[in-house]
């Protein structure tokens, strides 16, 4: 029955949530019985599934019908997911702080708002509290569709114990927020370096005259700002929220696509899903020449794709270098196993770093 008054409308709508919240909570029954499962099976106390997870995303989108978007339908059910988790066992996620970086943002796109997030002063803090257990997961921003690679989250990934289980892609729109109220008080700008160097145009254009300073990330720039009433800083409009600073001008970054993507670690490979991405380093043997071609070869005859190639010094001797590549498919794929244990073979060192679902939302 289509309603023609606000209140029948009303009437319709609160005898729909009390169906729709009976369904909910059936469903975190649910998700408690699948918990006792787990537990007769051995399962080690860690509830969240990664792979699983996608599916129940990728579903939801696929039965979508409108008149919602089926990325508003995937983050209703992202944040269902998260609380019926968080009924099984609460996830303790470390992400690079303080509160307000664009990492804790990731953090709550990926895991939902259940979770227990914690701030961490540098990446290779998350890397060490997720190897000791102390957090169960970790989120690390890994490259910025304009900045390029983070360096520090590449070097930590070749040497940790650890395994990538999911991405996180981020659309990242920069504000430049402060306590006064007009741009033109303005003389000096606080924000991480890749931040800066996102909004040079525009900073060139609009606060010529203004000086830069480099801090640590933007949730410290805003914190600092906030605290100290001194110039503005650029960062998240939750961080202004957050620290309570009037936002000055808002999507402030040269490039409207400016994305930064983000790694979840954790201590286990996440299971196949068909939609897959697995990250790999390696590093040929010296001096032999096409080295590198040898190694990348196998992957192009098998077919795979390969959606990136980065090199970093290999901090085990000068002018060696360490390969970070990132393949479509899963490190268990019958096509792709042969695959990686040829060019195991081949290589001076090699790793799988993990193989997870490609990001769903
Ligand atoms: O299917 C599971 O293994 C569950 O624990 C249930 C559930 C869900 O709510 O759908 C919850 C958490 C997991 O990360 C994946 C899925």
């Amino acid at each position: 029955m289509k309603p023609t008054t606000l209140a029948q409308a009303r009437a319709l709508i609160d005898a729909l949530d009390e169906k729709v919240q009976g369904l909910i909570n059936e469903r975190a029954r649910l998700a408690e019985a699948v918990r006792d499962i787990k537990a007769q099976t051995g399962a080690d106390g860690d509830h969240y599934r990664p792979a699983r997870e996608a599916e129940v995303l990728r579903l939801a989108m696929a039965r979508n019908t409108g008149p919602l978007s089926n990325e508003a339908m995937a983050r209703l059910m992202r944040e269902i997911m998260s609380a019926c988790l968080a009924l099984e066992s609460p996830l303790t996620v470390a992400y690079l702080g303080p509160e307000g970086t664009y990492t804790q943002e990731a953090v709550y796109k990926h895991f939902g708002h259940a979770v227990e997030a914690r701030a961490k002063r540098a990446i290779d803090e998350i890397f060490r509290d997720v190897d000791s257990g102390q957090t169960a997961y970790g989120v690390v921003p890994v490259e910025n569709s304009i900045g390029g690679i983070v360096s520090n989250t590449l070097d930590e990934l070749a040497t940790a114990n650890l395994s990538i289980c999911g991405e996180v892609l981020l659309p990242v729109h920069h504000h430049l927020m402060a306590k006064v109220e007009r741009i033109d008080q303005v003389k000096v700008i606080f924000s991480h370096a890749q931040s800066l160097a996102q909004c040079r145009h525009w900073l060139d254009a609009t606060l010529p005259n203004a000086s830069q300073a480099v801090v640590a990330s933007n949730g410290a720039a805003a914190q600092q700002v906030a605290e100290t009433g001194v110039g503005a800083a650029i960062a998240s409009k939750a961080a202004a929220e957050l620290y309570g600073l009037n936002v000055l001008a808002s999507n402030i970054e040269d490039d409207p696509s400016n994305t930064t993507r983000f790694l979840i670690i954790g201590r286990k490979l996440s299971d196949p899903t068909g939609r897959d991405k697995t990250s790999l380093v390696f590093s040929a043997h010296k001096g032999s020449p096409g080295a590198l071609f040898e190694l990348l070869a196998p992957f192009a005859a098998a077919g795979i794709n390969l959606t990136k190639l980065e090199s970093r010094p290999s901090r085990r001797a000068a002018w060696d270098y360490n390969f970070y590549v990132d393949i479509d498919g899963h490190c268990e794929d019958p096509l792709i196993k042969p695959v990686l244990d040829e060019i195991r073979q081949r290589a001076a060192l090699f790793r799988v770093l993990g193989s997870y679902p490609q990001a769903v939302i």
